[in-house]
Formats: structure tokens, C-alpha cells, sequence
């Protein structure tokens, strides 16, 4: 720092006198520590310049120029050359009178003072080193006191030289080893910085190689985005080129086409290849996007570049002048190592400029350090930036490439597609004409239908005029046409009315004439009944069978009329003897074949009729088979219930009808329900409590049956329980009468007229002589009662038809439970079991004479009545011998075959000829006749009873 504004004359006289200002003293704009003189005159204004400085205390220590050495060692120099000078100075004062004042000044003690040491001072001793080379001779002693102190003076300064000789010494050899020091520090220093420098070398080769690795840099990833999107606009171009290969094999293989559908294909395709166009479009766009960026880098690079070069020439003149000023120090220190004044001075300033240069040094170290780091930042910025660009680059060359191949396929694939629109285009022309000419064609024909239409139209014109006037006139009726039709539909009502009137007074008419109509064939049914009776007896021969047995025993005695089948002859004991019944099955017949024959009894059930259908005859000649049968070939029982539901379905449509079934057993005169829970138990027949006469059986069990599966039941449980019945009583099986007893009860939906009809299917108990097979015990008790309920029907049926006031339904269960089937106008048919084997002739013959009588009271009931006035017992029927004369009463005759068969041939026909027999007239007339015998009549026969 100057702290002095005195300018002061160092020199004597003009040739010296520089004049120093302190403006020579500030440093320049640039901050250059650059000591200046104020005129041109060479380099001797430089000597003088430090010594006063220091001397007036001119240079501070914050000298600014101390961070130079170069700056310092030229001040030390410029010092020395001082020093030197001054010391020649003071040889010359020395050898001037004594008289002579110094030439200092007061205000500069130690310059006077210096020039006394240097004019009393043995110079040889006190110049020492610094100016060895002049010598001067001094006188040995003053005897001024002046010179005295003088002298004392110089001794002294010559001790303060010598001390600051050796000062300066140590100081010289700091100096050198600072010297050594800076300069082995800046060789390390240097070394640092190409170490550095390697570092920085190596380190931007390993950001390369991770930048690589990493595919760090933005223009990498836009080049990656790019590659991406080139792939898939290859794969675009290639889907687009299969779908132009198919296109094309479609139309080699099918034939062109006339619609629309390639004309859309084509326009999508333009779409795809207008796509692909926008998106080149796109691509190039970004890529002279990217050019543009790279160009911005390049210029940029450039730009970092030029101050990188900047900062290396500024380095460069940085270190320059370092060196220059290193060099200034230098030579300061060599001018102060010669000037032996003010080393005191010089020592300290050293010292502090010293500190000072160190500490420049370090900055400037520091400074270049960091110089050299921004250089090798710049560096690498720069080698990176040319990298990027390298790349970018190569990127582009790259895109530039694949772009002029997208180009090129786009230009095929367009060509190729301009070809196909060409195709089509002259396909589409080609249908157009087409199109047209059938549409000329047809334009023509619609123009000559036109032509026919208008002729057509010339002569519908007339026709349409008639058929306006028909409209208007048909608009008049239809407006008209309420009120006729109002008038209409009263008159229409009115004839309406009377016709149903009519028809209902008709209707009414008609069924007072249908009542009386029933009434009449009722009338004429119950006359015809009583003419021809209403029992009939059939018999059945059974074939002969092993239990037959062998031998003359086993013999057939049974043999037929082959003009008439009703009369069979029995061969008993040599002598033939003839029966005649209503009708004859032979062995052959079948199941079919007999109920084919009763069937009409069966169906006439179902309009309202009692009908009752009983097999009689000795054990073993087959009543079980004809009336139950077996499963493969079942009897009348099942047959006659199929039938029924047969007919019953037949008529659903105009009646309602309810078919239920019960069955029971007649063993020793007791009655047992086989359906019932307690087959043991023993039932009674009773009157109806509500006083209709009508007899019921308590406890006996009825089932409603709907099907023939029903059927198919309640046989199965019955003949179950029978069955176990007949296991408990061993063989008594025979020896009881079994009853199936069918209601059927209809409803007349038109008329709720009401029927109920009554089919009673029994298996009655084999007719065993009891009296001459010598039974006895319970096999006689059954006998007894088997006899007794047999001989009661017989009486029933007697009493009959000889129309007595009486008839005995009463004297056994079997004819009381069968009242309502015997009495009145209820048909009864008695089949008689007969077995041909010649050892049951005797047992045949019975039950032929006994079927024979029943039959004969039909045939002449009022004569006969006589004939019959008592119903034979078992044992009277025994006792009539085949060959004993018959009595004229009995039912049976002993003709020659030809007698018998001609007489029974005449009534037969006699029969059929009056209408058949009374099964199917009775079939007949349960049309005419819904209701049957009324309860009356029933309570009536009661009475009679
Ligand atoms: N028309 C026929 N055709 C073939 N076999 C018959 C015929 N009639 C009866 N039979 C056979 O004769 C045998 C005796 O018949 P069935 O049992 O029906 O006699 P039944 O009179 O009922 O005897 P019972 O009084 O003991 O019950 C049976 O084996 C049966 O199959």
C-alpha cells in the first residue's frame, strides 16, 4: 500500500532525476504488479526506486505485486543495484573535507547515516560480499569528536552489516531452498495435473463406456425410438404386401369381382399407404428435427471449443507472466543479495512478500487447478458432444438409409398399388358397362311394359269408370249398410227366436217321443224276456287231461252233433243219451271263442242290466279255467272287465261311467271278503237302511278300478288271498263258490239320467255226489252245504221263471247275495262244466240233466211251470237213470240224436229268427233303455220274496 504522496529526488542533479509518483506507484487496470517509471529513460530509473521506497516507507507490505517472485525478485535486484550504487557514493563522499554536512537530510537519518558508515567504515569489512571489488584506503583516526562519533557510528554499523550480512545469508539460503522447494512443488504440482489429467482421461473413456452400456444420451434413445418405429413400419410394409399378395392370388384364382368389396379393400389400402406416407412424413420431419439438433450441439461444441481455447491461451499468458514475475523475484532477490542497505528492510519485505508469493502461489495453483479441471470438464463435454454428434451421426446416416429404403418400398408398394387400382379401376369400368347395358336392356323392357301399361291403361279406363261406379254405388250400399243390417239382424233375430223355438218345442217333442220310445222297448224287451226267459245255460266239455288218467277210464263218453251246437251226447254206461242247451263248446273251443259268446250279457251290464254269469259243474271240469283262466289265457273275469272299459271309453264322450270290484267267498255258508283286510271275517248280506230295498254286504270291500292294470290287481291280491285261503283249507278249494262282483254305474252327461248295472262272475263249487262217495265229517258238511246252496239257486231260478209269488233267494248266501242279478229283468247265463272222461259220466250226466231242466223252463214256461212245480234235488237228479223212461215234467230226454237235433235246430231258429238271442237284444236295448229296473220294482220283488 503507498502510504506516502512525497515525491522525492533520490538523485543529486537532473541526469539522475527521475521523479517518482506515487501514480507510477499504483498498479495498473489490470491489476499487474508492474513497477513503471514516470519517464522513458531505460531501465536506471528501476534502481532507485526500491531503496527509497523503502526507505520513506513508500512500499507497504502488502506489496501488490508480491505474489509475483518474478515481481519480487526484481525488486531484490533493483535493491542490490541500490545498494551497490549507494556505496559508491559514499566512497566518493569519503574522500571530501571533513567540513562538508552530509547531504541527508534530517528527515532521512538512516541515509545519513548510511553514507557516514560508508565514508568512515573500513569498506572493505562492511561492503564485504556485496562489493568486494572496491577497496578504499581510510585514515586510522580522527581527532574530531565528530569523526569520533562517526566513527563509533560506523563500528557500529559495521557490527549491524555483519549481523545482517548473516542475516541476509540465511536469508539467501531460504531463499534458495524456497526456490528449490517452489520449483519441486511446481514440477509436482505439474506432475498432479498430468496425473490429473490421466484421471480425467480415464474417467471420461469409463462415462463412455457406461454411457454405452447404459445407451445413455437423449439423441441414443430418440435413435432407439426411431429404430422401433422403423421395425414397425417394416412389419406394416410387409403385412401390406402379404394383404397385396393375397389380393392379387384371390383375383388370379376367383373371377373379377363385379361389387364393391375390392373397390373398399383398395380405398383402405390407399388409407394404410396414405398412413404410411404421414408417417415417412413424420419420420423425416423428426430426423431434419434431429439434424437440426445436432447442428445446435455442433455449434454449441464449437462454441465450447473457442472458450476452451480462450481459457488455454489465458492460461498459457497466466502462467507467463507467472513466470515472468517468478523470474522479476528473482532477479529482486539477486539486487537485494548485492545491496547491503536496508537488508533489514529487504528481509522483512522478503519475508512478507514471501508469505505473500507462497500464498499467490497457492492461488494461483488453486486457479490453475481449477483452470485445469474446467479444461478437462471442457474436455470431456467436448469429447462427449463429439461423441454425441458422432453418433447422432451415424443415427442419421443410418435413418437416412432406412428411409430411403422405406422410400424405396413405398414407391414399389405405391406402384404396386396403383397397379391394382389400375386392375380395378378397368374391373369397375368394366362392370359399369356392364351394369349399364343390362340397364338399357332393362330400361327397355320397363319402357315396353310401360307401353304395354299404357295401352293397358287405355283400356282399363273404361273398366275403371265401371268399377267407379260400382265404388260409389257399393259406398251407398256400405253406408247404407248399417241400417240394412240393423233391419237385417232383427229380422234374422226374430226368425232366430222362432227357429229355436222351433227346435226346442221339436226337441221337446222328440224326447217325450224318445221317453215313450224307451218306455215302449222296455215294454217290449221286458215281453220279449218273458217270452223267451232270461237265463241261458251253456256247456263246456273240457279236453281230456293226465289227472284223466289212463285206460277205458280216461275214455272220451262225450261226442257232438256236428249239424247242431247245442247238443252234445254223453255215452253213460253203453247208452248214448242227448242233451240239448243254448249252446255247446267242444274241448278245441278256445277262451275267445266262448267269450265272444258272452260278451253281449257282458256290455249290456254297462247300460244298466244285472247280469250274472255262473259256471257250474263237478270238481275238476273246468269252471276256475273258464272263468278265471290263466295269465297267458285268461278266463271271462278279466275278459269281460277289459271289455267293459273298453266300452265304458267308447262312450266317455256322452256318459261318465265308475266301474268298482269286489270279491268274495261262499264257504259253508259263510261269507268272506277276499279283497278285505280280514279275509276270515265273516260278512252279512243286509237290506239298504235307507229303505230302497236294494241288499248290501257290510264290510265287503270295493275297489274303484280305471285300468286294466287296476284289473290286473285287485285279481292278483284276491287270488293271493284265495289262494292262501284255499292253502288253509287244503282241498276245500273246490268245495266254496267264489264271486266277482263288477258295479258299473254311468251318467248320461245330456240327460243326468243315471244306471247302474250289476256283473256278477261266479265259480261256483264242484257238484259232487256227496251221498254215494260216503263223505263225512266236514267233507260231508261241505257237501251238504255245497247241495243246499246248489239246490237253492236251482230253486231261484225256477221260481223265476214260473213267474211264482214267491222265490226263495233267502235259503242260501250264494242265491241272497245274487238276488239283484237273478230277480227282475237280470239276465243270468249258467255255464256247465262237463268232463269228458268216461269215469265222471255219472257226475256229467247230473249236471247235463240239471242244466238241461234250467233250460227247459224257458222254453215253456206255463207248461212247463207244471212240469217243473218242483225243482229236483241232487240226489232225485241222480236217481235218473240215462236209460229210464223220462217223465214228460223233466228237463231231460232220452232222443236218438236225430229227434233231438232237429227239434232244438227248429227253436233255435225260432230264436234267432225273433232277434237273437237275448244278450245281444239286451245289448240293443240298453241303448234305448238307461235305466234299469227302478228300486220299486226291486222292493217289489223283495215283497215277493
Ligand atoms: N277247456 C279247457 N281246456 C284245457 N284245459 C282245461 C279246460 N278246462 C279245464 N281244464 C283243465 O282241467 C283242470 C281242472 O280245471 P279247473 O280247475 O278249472 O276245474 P274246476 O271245475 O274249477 O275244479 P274245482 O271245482 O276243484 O275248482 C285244470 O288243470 C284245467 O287247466
Amino acid at each position: 500500500m503507498i502510504t506516502s504522496r512525497t515525491a522525492w529526488d533520490l538523485g543529486s542533479g537532473p541526469s539522475s532525476g527521475a521523479v517518482w509518483n506515487t501514480k507510477d506507484l499504483v498498479p495498473d487496470g489490470c491489476g499487474q504488479d508492474r513497477l513503471s517509471a514516470g519517464s522513458g529513460a531505460g531501465t536506471s530509473p528501476r534502481v532507485p526506486l526500491l531503496p527509497t521506497l523503502l526507505h520513506h516507507k513508500i512500499l507497504s507490505v502488502s506489496w501488490p505485486d508480491a505474489a509475483n517472485p518474478r515481481g519480487l525478485c526484481r525488486a531484490l535486484q533493483a535493491l542490490r543495484d541500490t545498494a551497490c550504487k549507494r556505496r559508491e557514493e559514499t566512497q566518493h563522499q569519503d574522500l571530501t573535507p571533513a567540513t562538508e554536512e552530509p547531504l541527508a537530510s534530517p528527515c532521512e537519518p538512516a541515509a545519513a547515516t548510511a553514507v557516514q558508515a560508508a565514508s568512515t567504515m573500513n569498506l572493505e569489512k562492511a561492503g564485504g560480499r556485496i562489493c568486494s571489488g572496491k577497496r578504499a584506503s581510510l585514515p586510522a583516526a580522527r581527532p574530531f569528536p565528530v569523526i569520533q562519533k562517526v566513527m563509533a557510528s560506523m563500528a557500529h554499523l559495521q557490527k549491524e552489516k555483519l549481523q545482517l550480512q548473516e542475516e541476509l545469508l540465511g536469508l539467501q539460503e531460504k531463499l534458495a531452498a524456497q526456490e528449490n522447494d517452489e520449483l519441486s512443488l511446481s514440477l509436482q504440482l505439474q506432475g498432479q495435473v498430468e496425473t490429473l489429467k490421466a484421471k480425467v482421461l480415464e474417467q471420461a473413456q469409463e462415462i463412455g463406456r457406461l454411457r454405452s452400456e447404459l445407451g445413455g444420451t437423449d439423441a441414443e434413445k430418440h435413435r432407439d425410438l426411431l429404430a422401433a418405429e422403423n421395425e414397425r413400419l417394416r412389419q406394416e410394409m410387409k403385412a401390406c404386401e402379404g394383404e397385396l399378395r393375397e389380393l392379387r392370388r384371390q383375383q388370379q384364382q376367383q373371377a373379377p369381382c363385379r361389387d364393391c368389396h375390392h373397390l373398399q379393400e383398395n380405398a383402405g389400402l390407399q388409407e394404410q399407404l396414405s398412413q404410411l406416407q404421414r408417417e415417412a412424413e413424420e419420420t423425416r420431419a423428426k430426423l431434419v428435427e434431429l439434424d437440426l439438433e445436432v447442428q445446435q450441439k455442433t455449434n454449441r461444441l464449437a462454441e465450447v471449443e473457442l472458450r476452451l481455447k480462450d481459457s488455454l491461451a489465458e492460461r498459457a499468458e497466466e502462467e507467463e507472466r507467472l513466470s515472468r514475475r517468478l523470474r522479476d523475484s528473482q532477479e529482486t532477490i539477486a539486487s537485494l543479495k548485492s545491496q547491503p542497505q536496508q537488508i533489514k528492510y529487504i528481509i522483512k519485505t522478503v519475508e512478507v512478500e514471501s508469505a505473500k508469493a507462497k500464498q499467490a502461489l497457492c492461488e494461483t495453483q488453486s486457479r490453475n487447478q481449477y483452470l485445469q479441471e474446467q479444461v478437462g470438464m471442457q474436455r470431456q463435454v467436448l469429447k462427449e458432444m463429439e461423441q454425441q454428434l458422432q453418433n447422432s451421426q451415424k443415427t442419421e446416416a443410418q435413418l437416412r438409409a432406412q428411409i430411403v429404403m422405406y422410400e424405396a418400398e413405398l414407391e414399389r408398394a405405391h406402384g404396386q398399388m396403383l397397379e391394382e387400382m389400375q386392375a380395378m379401376e378397368e374391373e369397375k369400368n368394366r362392370a359399369i358397362e356392364e351394369a349399364f347395358s343390362r340397364a338399357q336392356v332393362e330400361m327397355k323392357a320397363v319402357h315396353e311394359n310401360l307401353a304395354g301399361v299404357r295401352t293397358n291403361l287405355l283400356t282399363l279406363q273404361p273398366a275403371l269408370r265401371t268399377l267407379t261406379h260400382d265404388y260409389n254405388s257399393l259406398k251407398r250400399q256400405v253406408r247404407d249398410f248399417p241400417l240394412l243390417l240393423q233391419e237385417t239382424l232383427r229380422s234374422a233375430r226374430a226368425e232366430i227366436s222362432q227357429a229355436i223355438e222351433e227346435v226346442h218345442s221339436t226337441n221337446r217333442e222328440l224326447l217325450r217321443k224318445y221317453r215313450r220310445e224307451l218306455q215302449l222297448r222296455k215294454k217290449c224287451h221286458n215281453e220279449l224276456v218273458r217270452l223267451k226267459g232270461n237265463i241261458r245255460v251253456f256247456g263246456r266239455v273240457r279236453p281230456i287231461t293226465k289227472e284223466d288218467g289212463e285206460g277205458p277210464e280216461a275214455a272220451n263218453a262225450v261226442t257232438f252233433d256236428t249239424d247242431d251246437d247245442a247238443v252234445l251226447h254223453l255215452l253213460h254206461k253203453g247208452k248214448q243219451v242227448s242233451f240239448e242247451l243254448d249252446k255247446v263248446f267242444p274241448p278245441q273251443a278256445s277262451q275267445e271263442e266262448v267269450f265272444q259268446e258272452v260278451q253281449a250279457l257282458v256290455t249290456s251290464c254297462i247300460d244298466g242290466y244285472n247280469v250274472c254269469i255262473f259256471a257250474y259243474g263237478q270238481t275238476g271240469a273246468g269252471k276256475t279255467y273258464t272263468m278265471e283262466g290263466t295269465a297267458a289265457n285268461p278266463g271271462i273275469n278279466q275278459r269281460a272287465l277289459q271289455l267293459l272299459f273298453s266300452e265304458v271309453r267308447g262312450k266317455a264322450a256322452d256318459w261318465d261311467y265308475t266301474i268298482t270290484v269286489s270279491a268274495a267267498e261262499i264257504y259253508n255258508e259263510s261269507l268272506r271278503d277276499l279283497l278285505g283286510k280280514e279275509p276270515q271275517e265273516k260278512l252279512e248280506i243286509k237290506l239298504c237302511p235307507d229303505g230302497s230295498g236294494q241288499l248290501y254286504v257290510p264290510g265287503l270291500t270295493e275297489f274303484r278300478v280305471q285300468s286294466v292294470e287296476d284289473i290286473n290287481k285287485v285279481f292278483d291280491f284276491g287270488h293271493v288271498k284265495r289262494v292262501t285261503e284255499c292253502t288253509n283249507l287244503n282241498e276245500h278249494s273246490s268245495r266254496s263258490h267264489a264271486l266277482l262282483i263288477i258295479t258299473v254305474r254311468g251318467l248320461d252327461r245330456s240327460t243326468g239320467l243315471r244306471t247302474t248295472g250289476k256283473l256278477n262272475l261266479v265259480d261256483l263249487a264242484g257238484s259232487e255226489r256227496v251221498g254215494r262217495s260216503g263223505a263225512e265229517g266236514s267233507r260231508l258238511r261241505e257237501a251238504q252245504h255245497i247241495n243246499k246252496s246248489l239246490s237253492a239257486l236251482g230253486d231261484v231260478i225256477y221260481a223265476l221263471r214260473s213267474r211264482q209269488g214267491h222265490v226263495p233267494f233267502r235259503n242260501s248266501k250264494l242265491t241272497y247275495l245274487l238276488q239283484d242279478s237273478l230277480s227282475g229283468d237280470s239276465k243270468t247265463l249258467m255255464m256247465v262244466q262237463v268232463s269228458p272222461a268216461e269215469k265222471n259220466t255219472s257226475e256229467t250226466l247230473c249236471s247235463l240233466k240239471f242244466a238241461e231242466r234250467v233250460r227247459s223252463v224257458e222254453l215253456g214256461p206255463v207248461s212247463r211251470k207244471a212240469e217243473l212245480a218242483s225243482w229236483p234235488s241232487q240226489e232225485q237228479l241222480e236217481g235218473d237213470s240215462p236209460g229210464s223212461a223220462a217223465t214228460p215234467g223233466r228237463g231231460h230226454t232220452s232222443h236218438s240224436p236225430g229227434q233231438l237235433s232237429s227239434r232244438s235246430a227248429s227253436i233255435r231258429r225260432k230264436l234267432h229268427t225273433s232277434g237273437g238271442w237275448w244278450g245281444t237284444l239286451g245289448a240293443h236295448m240298453g241303448s234305448l233303455h238307461p235305466r234299469r229296473l227302478p228300486p220299486q220294482a226291486r222292493g217289489k220283488a223283495c215283497m215277493r220274496e
